[in-house]
């Protein structure tokens, strides 16, 4: 992961940049939504950078816009000093894990390898490391319907890991996991991340999960970022020393309120103008 950090761009640039991005979509009658409203980010290598929001806000278009899935009308997007294409040099890992039910464990992996310049035996060498990183060396030959969800999650992770990509892109990766098998995971991730870091951009629901995960939260609301926070924990944090200490239950309350704000404000949201506060009032009374 990370390879040849400052390769293609003069050295003390961002690894991923945006400027003045904006994107609109056509809704099925004919109008048009932004998703992105003149957004601007600078990501430096080696950061795992968290991006939380309401549902609806644009963070999935902002993972698809920064590998090249889809291009921005305005604005500029440079990954590694160039524009971004889909490809082996951004990892995307999604809440569904989106492997070939047909082929083996190890041959999703090798698959994802093709597009690079490797052997069949490097193919296979590198497929077993990253199986072997996350654990799952012993069920190379299983087919993903034989194993678990939080398996199969693993198996995802290993085949964007295996390609070595600058940037590692994570859609609400572990969203569909059992709680238990969620906390594991992101262990896993960190452990693996701390060993080999590239800049990993990865959205969640969860305040708690962008907490004990990243170096930075990017607060996003209506294509828009509304607040960029460094997150000042010591790692790890997975303890609860950590998790109940003020500086956590501070940020955390922060960000809840100011996502609560902003969908209680937002009139396509079915939460539009609700006061919760209230709400509880009269079920207590
Ligand atoms: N392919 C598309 N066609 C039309 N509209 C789209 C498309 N993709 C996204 N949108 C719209 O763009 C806006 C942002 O969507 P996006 O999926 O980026 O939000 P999100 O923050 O990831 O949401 P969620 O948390 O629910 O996954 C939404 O209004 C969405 O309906």
């Amino acid at each position: 992961m990370a390879q040849g950090a400052t390769q293609g761009r003069e050295p003390g640039t961002p690894r991923l940049s945006l400027q003045g991005v904006t994107k609109r979509f056509t809704r099925p009658g004919g109008e048009q939504s932004v998703a992105l409203n003149n957004i601007s980010l600078a990501c430096e290598d080696r950061t795992f950078v968290a991006i939380v929001g309401p549902s609806g806000c644009g963070k999935t278009t902002l993972l698809r816009v920064a590998n090249g899935l889809i291009r921005p009308e305005e604005g500029q997007v440079r990954l590694g000093g160039k524009a971004p294409r889909p490809g082996p040099e951004a990892g995307f890992v999604f809440q569904s894990f989106r492997l070939i039910p047909w082929l083996t464990v190890r041959r999703n992996i090798e698959f994802a390898l093709e597009e690079l310049p490797l052997s069949a035996a490097e193919r296979k060498e590198r497929a077993l490391h990253y199986l072997d990183l996350v654990g799952l060396a012993r069920v190379e030959g299983s087919y993903p319907a034989q194993l678990s969800g939080g398996m199969r999650q693993r198996v995802a992770l290993a085949r964007a890991l295996a390609v070595e990509p600058m940037i590692l892109l994570m859609d609400e990766p572990f969203a569909s996991l059992d709680a238990q098998t969620r906390e594991l995971m992101q262990m896993e991730l960190m452990a693996i991340w701390q060993r080999n870091r590239a800049l990993v951009l990865f959205v969640t629901h969860s305040v708690d999960e962008a907490l004990v995960l990243a170096d930075r939260v990017v607060l996003m609301g209506g294509g828009q970022v509304l607040d960029d926070i460094e997150v000042p924990l010591p790692r790890p944090r997975f303890g609860e020393e950590v998790r109940a200490s003020a500086a956590f239950l501070e940020l955390r309350a922060y960000l809840w309120g100011r996502i609560r704000d902003l969908v209680l404000s937002d009139p396509a949201s079915d939460f539009y103008g609700r006061d919760p506060a209230a709400a509880q009032k009269e079920a207590s009374a």
